[in-house]
């Protein structure tokens, strides 16, 4: 497995294990050591045979071939490449899938006995557990390029063999199966290993270029000579500058690992700003760009795009159009500070491709806050479309989601359905309770966003669609994606800038909130007059946690006002309901000042009333913060942020 392992020390290794049953260490290579372990573990005898496994029925194999379309259409001309180097050193040349199966075998394996040919043909598996220590099973095992000379197989069986394999990648990393040169050990080639890892890096291009062929594709070299080399990095890009192909010289010259892809942004990694890339491809497409990476490295830089997609007008007219601005978010704004910089920050990226994640416990206005955003910006004129993942029933979110063609299954609508993201086409799609979403739909709709085309069910072609994304989730993401709940580069790609929205028991803006939801609901009652609060009950709201937040907040509200009798104007404990009334009395006793009825203004007067109620509690509590902040029901930041610049001890 490694050219130094001396023909004695692997002689005295292969005698041990065959003594013992041991594998020994220190005399030979780790991973080598590794391997013998492994089938070992797998229960096989190095003087034994193969694990029995039945040789798979054509049908089997005509399923392992049917799922691997691709990798083998990509594979074979790169096979015959491989096989013309390798002619007269009596080798085969083999593709196997990603369990160790081989797809596909060029070359006639004359060198192998009669009886052993059927290992070589296609159906046969060489994975570790079922043939030992080998190249293809190694290679699976160990996911990366290996030799395997004569006396390291595993199974003695097989020491006359030679064989170097090297896996094959997805544009993102995944592994999808192993390309691998086979012959008598006696004639090996010499660059065997180099030859197959190259012929591995031309197929994982040649499948980047083809799954990737939607994007915006970056070829990369250190000099603008080895741009269409097989030594350059490919890196794909979509639209709103999402790193989401990346062939393996890539991922070293941009300093990422495989997981990165889906979850980077061109601009984190290399100093150029999508715009400016794509200009200059319209202006001089054949000249290489030089480009530096974020550490540094100077490299040049070739775009290419498919010319047909990039044609497609991924905007319609009525969101490009130049309305004037008006600053929706700032009619929500009633001062509490952690508010106020979630909506400076959406501010910043509304009409940018940047998606949006809004944060915060249920009932805290998000999608209030997502609707705001989309009234903020250029899209406005277009649709806002909201959907709430949780709610939909799971065997309806695709079709939903997506739409179908005509009768595109059974219950289908006769007529066929656009599908919510076709008719977010130009505005704002509002993914709520995205977290809620089942996992092949995430992948699904990752594929929506990298593509920026949607497949309805049961059609054959793509339809561009353009669309702000904004999600908005109660729990924490995050963790759902670690605990593989999530997919990890769905929640990158969903996650271009996150907002966290403050539950209602955090917020330092109670009363101004409580005067802005009381107007509004004036005028929808129809009421005529300003409406007020008792200013004991209004100190025990303002106390209150508030579990639901603003929706709770608003339906007690809307619920009172139209409770108030004729030449009422003040909404007093008879306005609220009972549960509310015994949750607000089983609270700490009010101080003295709370209990004032005077009709001074609410705002003036809830400042009084707090700052008595937090003097007491701080009184108390010996100036013990937390235990301060327990008894008056709000959280310890709130307590400090309601205590502004005073000092306490
Ligand atoms: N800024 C606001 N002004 C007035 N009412 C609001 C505001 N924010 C939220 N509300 C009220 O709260 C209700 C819930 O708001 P919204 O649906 O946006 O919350 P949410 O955080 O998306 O909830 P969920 O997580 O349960 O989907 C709204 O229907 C509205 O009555």
């Amino acid at each position: 497995m490694r050219p130094n392992t001396s023909p004695v020390a692997l002689r005295q290794a292969r005698q041990h294990l065959l003594d013992s049953g041991q594998c020994p260490s220190g005399l030979v290579d780790e991973r080598l050591a590794r391997s013998w372990s492994r089938s070992m573990a797998a229960g096989l005898l190095p003087t034994g045979r193969p694990q029995a496994i039945d040789h798979p029925s054509s049908g089997t194999l005509r399923q392992v071939l049917a799922s691997n379309p691709e990798l083998l259409a990509h594979s074979r001309p790169v096979m015959e490449y491989l096989f013309e180097q390798v002619r007269h050193s009596q080798s085969v040349v083999v593709l196997a899938d990603r369990r160790g199966m081989l797809m596909h075998t060029l070359g006639d394996p004359h060198f192998v006995d009669k009886a052993e040919r059927v290992a070589l043909t296609s159906g046969a598996s060489w994975h570790e557990a079922h043939r030992g220590t080998n190249a293809i099973g190694t290679a699976l095992a160990e996911a990366c390029a290996v030799e395997v000379h004569g006396g390291e197989h595993f199974l003695e069986r097989n020491n006359f063999l030679t064989c170097a394999a090297s896996p094959i990648l997805s544009a993102t990393g995944e592994l999808l199966g192993i390309l691998d040169i086979s012959g008598d050990y006696r004639n090996g080639h010499a660059h065997a290993l180099g030859l197959v890892s190259t012929a591995a890096r031309m197929i994982e291009n040649r499948l980047l270029a083809a799954t990737c062929k939607r994007n915006i594709r970056l070829h990369l070299h250190s000099a603008p000579e080895g741009i269409g080399s097989v030594a350059e990095g490919i890196v794909a890009v979509s639209a709103d500058g999402w790193i989401v192909g990346a062939n393996r010289v890539a991922l070293a010259q941009l300093g990422l690992h495989a997981g990165d892809v889906g979850a980077t942004l061109l601009e984190r990694v290399l100093d150029v700003r999508m715009d400016d890339l794509l200009s200059h491809h319209k202006r001089r497409p054949q000249q290489p760009q030089a480009l530096r990476t974020l550490q540094g490295a100077l490299l040049f830089a070739q775009v290419q795009m498919d010319t047909a997609w990039v044609a497609t007008p991924t905007r319609p007219a009525a969101a490009a159009a130049t309305v004037p601005q008006q600053d929706a978010l700032a009619l929500l704004d009633t001062g509490d500070t952690r508010w106020r910089a979630a909506a400076d920050k959406a501010r910043r990226v509304v009409g940018k491709p940047i998606a949006v994640l809004v944060q915060g416990e249920s009932g805290v206005g998000k999608e209030v806050f997502a609707r705001a955003l989309h009234a903020s910006g250029p899209r406005r004129d277009a649709p806002f479309v909201a959907i709430n993942c949780a709610a939909i029933p799971e065997h309806l979110i695709e079709s939903e989601l997506f739409g179908h063609v005509a009768g595109a299954f059974t219950g289908a609508r006769k007529e066929g359905h656009l599908g919510r993201l076709r008719e977010a086409h130009g505005g704002t799609l509002f993914l709520d309770e995205i977290g809620d979403m089942p996992l092949a739909l995430q992948t699904r709709l990752l594929r929506v966003l990298q593509e920026r085309s949607v497949t309805p069910v049961g059609a054959s072609k793509a339809v561009p669609v353009d669309f702000a994304l904004v999600c908005a989730t109660h729990n924490q993401l995050m963790q759902a994606a670690e605990q593989g709940r999530f997919r990890q580069d769905l929640y990158y790609r969903i996650n271009g800038l996150t907002v966290q929205l403050p539950a209602l028991r955090e917020r330092s803006d109670f009363v101004a909130l409580l005067q802005r939801l009381l107007a509004h609901l004036a005028t929808e009652q129809g009421l005529g007059f300003e409406v007020q609060v008792a200013p004991d009950l209004l100190a025990r709201l303002a106390t209150y946690p508030w579990p639901g937040n603003l929706r709770q907040l608003a339906n007690v509200l809307r619920t009172a006002c139209a409770m108030l009798a004729e030449g009422e104007d003040t909404l007093g404990w008879e306005h609220m309901p009972d549960d509310l009334v015994q949750a607000l009395t089983a609270a700490p006793t009010p101080t003295p000042a709370q209990t004032e009825t005077t009709t001074l203004p609410i705002a003036l007067n809830l400042q009084q009333l707090s700052q008595a109620a937090i003097d007491q509690a701080l009184q108390a509590a010996r100036g013990n913060m937390s235990q301060a902040a327990r008894q008056l029901g709000i959280s310890r930041q709130t307590l400090y942020r309601k205590l502004g610049g005073r000092t306490t001890h």
